[in-house]
């Protein structure tokens, strides 16, 4: 066991700070924040300068305003002190919070909600409210960090300097940093994007959670393209229902948040959620669909091409765009197809584009834990399917074309998080794979056993109710079930390693375990005399990559 090395929150926050601040009075941002409908009172002195923003008292650097949030366990505001020592100076906080904030000697800032008000005013500190990157923000159940991927390749291929930000990493010109959060808190994105206008960055890619809508993490951007890749079950615990998760998304495509949007209109979601973008939206339909003839762009001709595929992308006026990705699974076409989409949205032209994808194959870069193949023959992939919707996607999308080929998943369901979703990640694994394999994913501080008893049972119900004939065994700790995958094995048979992806850490019980699905599966599949393939972006080769 170790102590947790986990990326820390406030190392990142602090290593994305603009290198030039310039100073704001609290007075003047207060007269600034209400003209912009945010309506700040100003309790003590109201010339303290400001010169960054921090949400947390052990991220804060003199001269920040610290944003003190009531919490789901703490008011901010009781961090007010530190904050004071640490430099800050002055608090922005709530009428709960004014008391403990004053207390600390500093100016406050007073708001009805310091969450909705605090993207305004880390927009005015850092001056992102119209000089920042042109911004893509991708949300969506699945896919969104696929996607970004996509689309910093593609704009890198048309030549743009581009930032990332996402689950996995944060990228601003030559820094670059492993992620906390998908979608980082305000004051953080806002410092991030003045940092990337100062590296000359001139659009990034980013993720947009639902979690990051609800807690008003993007407020006070503005994206020039927003997408939407899919809506199925997750986050439920949050968000209540799949459609308080449907309006938690919809606020992305509000008109003002987004200039323009594409929208995968595959299903019904996507329409509703076409029919509800307030701003200039073009449709995207990459599958099958009832009136999939109706979309204002449409994916045809898909063909297999090595372990990916090859597609055309048909829209108005006759415009076709011919385009390939080698990322396995079909999911990953409709990905490729938002991502040019978007660019193209964005501004780049038909002519532009068809020479990037035609030049530097842009939609086949590697995503880490993403569909990531660490051994050809047996196939072993490495997928962060956790949801029942991608893991049926991952596992129909990995099955080899031998007829005896067989699929062996291991997976596990997370815990303290969507319990709903257990049995039926169970019984979606019995119907798609052959043998599956139920282990541990993150435990958090939930009893592991009771988590794969849900799993298990719903891939035993499953079994029972539709006469089954896949295997179902439990096997834990998980790198013994990735092991077991591997033992049994034979050459045309793919392992699939699902839910953690490029996670090099395991949390169980509050303590951080180092755990790299990658390193495991071509350990085990080396040891059994196969061929593996190295990859420098997983833990054994030392982290991120280019
Ligand atoms: C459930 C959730 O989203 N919680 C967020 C929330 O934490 P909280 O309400 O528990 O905070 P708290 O412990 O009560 O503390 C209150 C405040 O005091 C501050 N504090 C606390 C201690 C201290 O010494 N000093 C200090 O300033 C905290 O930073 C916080 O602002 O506010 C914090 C910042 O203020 C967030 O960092 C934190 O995100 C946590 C880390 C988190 O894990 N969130 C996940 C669920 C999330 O957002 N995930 C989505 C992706 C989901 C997906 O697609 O899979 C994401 O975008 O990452
Ligand atoms: N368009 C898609 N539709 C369904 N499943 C997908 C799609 N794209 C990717 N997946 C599956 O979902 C998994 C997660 O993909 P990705 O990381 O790109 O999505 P994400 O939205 O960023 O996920 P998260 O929010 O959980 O980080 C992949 O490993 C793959 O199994």
């Amino acid at each position: 066991m170790t102590a947790s090395p986990a990326p820390d929150a406030r190392e990142a926050e602090r290593a994305f700070r603009p290198r030039a601040a310039r100073a704001t009075s609290v007075g003047d941002l207060a007269a600034a924040a209400a003209e912009r409908g945010v309506r700040c009172d100003v309790a003590g002195t109201a010339s303290a300068r400001v010169t960054g923003v921090c949400m947390d008292s052990r991220a804060a650097l003199p001269g920040d305003l610290y944003a003190a949030v009531p919490g789901a366990n703490r008011h901010g505001a009781d961090f007010s002190a530190q904050a004071a020592a640490a430099g800050a100076t002055a608090i922005l906080t709530d009428a709960g919070g004014l008391d403990r904030a004053r207390s600390a000697g500093l100016p406050v800032l007073v708001v009805d909600s310091v969450r909705d008000a605090v993207g305004e005013l880390a927009a005015l500190v850092y001056g992102t409210d119209d000089a920042a990157p042109r911004l893509f923000g991708v949300t969506g159940t699945n896919g969104k960090t696929t996607t970004t991927y996509f689309i910093r390749s593609l704009l890198r291929a048309l030549g743009e300097t581009t930032g990332l930000i996402g689950t996995i990493e944060i990228v601003a010109g030559d820094t670059r940093i492993p992620s906390v959060l998908t979608t980082p808190e305000a004051p953080q994105l806002h410092a991030l994007l003045a940092r990337m206008r100062e590296s000359g960055v001139g659009a990034a890619a980013m993720e947009v959670s639902s979690h990051s809508i609800d807690y008003r993490r993007v407020a006070g951007l503005r994206f020039a393209v927003s997408g939407f890749t899919n809506l199925t079950q997750d986050h439920l615990d949050l968000h209540g229902g799949m459609d308080e998760y449907f309006h938690a998304k919809a606020r992305l495509f509000e008109a003002g948040r987004s200039r323009r949007a594409v929208v995968t209109v595959d299903d019904a979601w996507g329409r509703r959620m076409a029919a509800a973008s307030g701003a200039e939206t073009w449709t995207l339909a990459t599958a099958d669909a009832p009136d999939e003839g109706s979309a204002d762009w449409r994916v045809r001709g898909i063909g297999a091409d090595g372990l990916g595929h090859r597609f055309e992308l048909h829209g108005p006026d006759g415009a076709i765009l011919r385009a390939r990705t080698g990322l396995p699974g079909l999911f990953n076409v409709s990905n490729a197809a938002l991502a040019v989409l978007m660019v193209h949205a964005g501004g780049a032209g038909l002519g532009d584009l068809q020479a990037a994808l035609d030049a530097a194959d842009p939609l086949t870069v590697s995503v880490p834990g993403r569909m990531q193949v660490v051994c050809e023959r047996p196939a072993g992939i490495v997928d962060f399917a956790h949801n029942p919707d991608a893991l049926e996607r991952a596992i129909d999308a990995v099955r080899g074309a031998h007829p005896d080929a067989r699929v062996i998943v291991v997976f596990g369901a997370t815990g303290q998080r969507d319990a709903t979703k257990r049995p039926v990640m169970g019984a979606v694994a019995a119907r798609r794979a052959d043998v599956v394999i139920v282990t541990d994913d993150d435990p958090h501080d939930e009893e592991p056993a009771g988590i794969r008893a849900a799993v298990l049972r719903g891939a035993a119900d499953a079994i029972a109710a539709e006469g089954l004939s896949s295997t179902v065994v439990e096997e834990h700790p998980r790198a013994r079930a990735i092991a077991a995958a591997a033992a049994i094995a034979r050459p045309e048979d793919t392992v699939l390693v699902a839910g953690r992806g490029h996670e090099v850490w395991q949390e169980v019980r509050g303590v951080n375990l180092p755990l790299d699905d990658r390193v495991e599966l071509r350990d085990a599949l080396a040891a059994r005399g196969f061929a593996t393939i190295a990859d420098p972006s997983d833990s054994a080769a030392g982290g991120a990559r280019e």
